[in-house]
């Protein structure tokens, strides 16, 4: 079953450095969400507590329950960013045997199709590929695991175009075939807009916007135009020298 989540009062705090304070948002099973923001604005940590990877204070429910360090919830939630579990040092097969023995939806020939494209072998080491390949193979443990709430952390690191628009062509087939909710955190907000219908915009730790992403572009339009979602983040998070 595809998860939902729901947040009431979400908060969380490195110590004493506050980095998300009250978030309360709603987002549907089988949707694929933009989760915005400026650099230090909280979604990594966003991602982090939705993933069970940290404890959230106030309630934050995923399938109706806590991710927490859930063993129902955790095998099928995949969040992909730069501290992915990977054996830095080792063949990319023996974390790819990691990920399929933990991962009850995983789908060997997305894997195999996602290798061959991106021309990753199973014998190569983690540690010697360049960083674009690093990010490619940890695309493809993500894509592959079809977790029922998938999120992708600034995925694209070091991804030539050519790459990205594989793996968003990619991510939309196998949401096609297996519908789930996915989440994409992005700064390149122009090449996400297309995919995602629903938004999450937090500033300084703060939700700041939240809903669908056209009325998002239609609240933010002028002169009968919609706004592109780049013009909703600068509208509402950017400053501008002497106002
Ligand atoms: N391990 C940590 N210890 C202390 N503070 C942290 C830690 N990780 C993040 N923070 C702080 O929490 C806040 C939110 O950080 P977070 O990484 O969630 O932001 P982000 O939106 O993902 O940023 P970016 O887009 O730059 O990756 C920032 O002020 C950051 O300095």
């Amino acid at each position: 079953m595809t998860y939902s989540i729901s947040m009431t009062n979400v908060s969380y705090a490195y110590g004493k450095k506050e980095a998300l304070r009250g978030i309360n948002a709603q987002i549907p099973a089988g949707t694929i969400t933009g989760l915005l923001g400026r650099n230090g604005s909280g979604k990594s940590t966003l991602a982090m507590l939705l993933a069970g990877q940290m404890k959230a204070e106030g309630e934050l429910l995923v399938n109706g329950t806590s991710p927490w360090e859930n063993p129902e919830i955790m095998p099928n939630t995949v969040l992909v960013s730069d501290s992915t579990s990977i054996f830095l040092d080792n063949k990319l097969g023996r974390s790819s045997e990691l990920w399929r023995n933990s991962r009850p939806n995983w789908d060997e020939d997305l894997y195999n199709e996602l290798l061959d494209m991106w021309q990753l072998s199973e014998k190569d080491t983690y540690s010697s590929l360049s960083r674009g390949q690093q990010s490619a193979f940890v695309a493809a443990l993500g894509l592959a695991s079809q977790g029922e709430l998938t999120i992708f952390d600034e995925v694209h690191l070091g991804m030539d175009v050519v790459v990205r628009q594989e793996f968003y062509d990619a991510m939309l087939a196998s949401f096609v075939k297996k519908p789930r909710t996915i989440i994409l955190s992005s700064h390149l907000v122009s090449e996400i807009e297309n995919l995602i219908e629903e938004v999450l915009i937090v500033d300084r730790g703060k939700l700041i916007a939240a809903g669908f992403a056209d009325d998002l572009r239609e609240e933010h339009g002028q002169d009968g135009a919609q706004a592109s979602l780049t013009d909703v983040l600068i509208n509402l998070t950017g400053k501008r020298i002497g106002k």
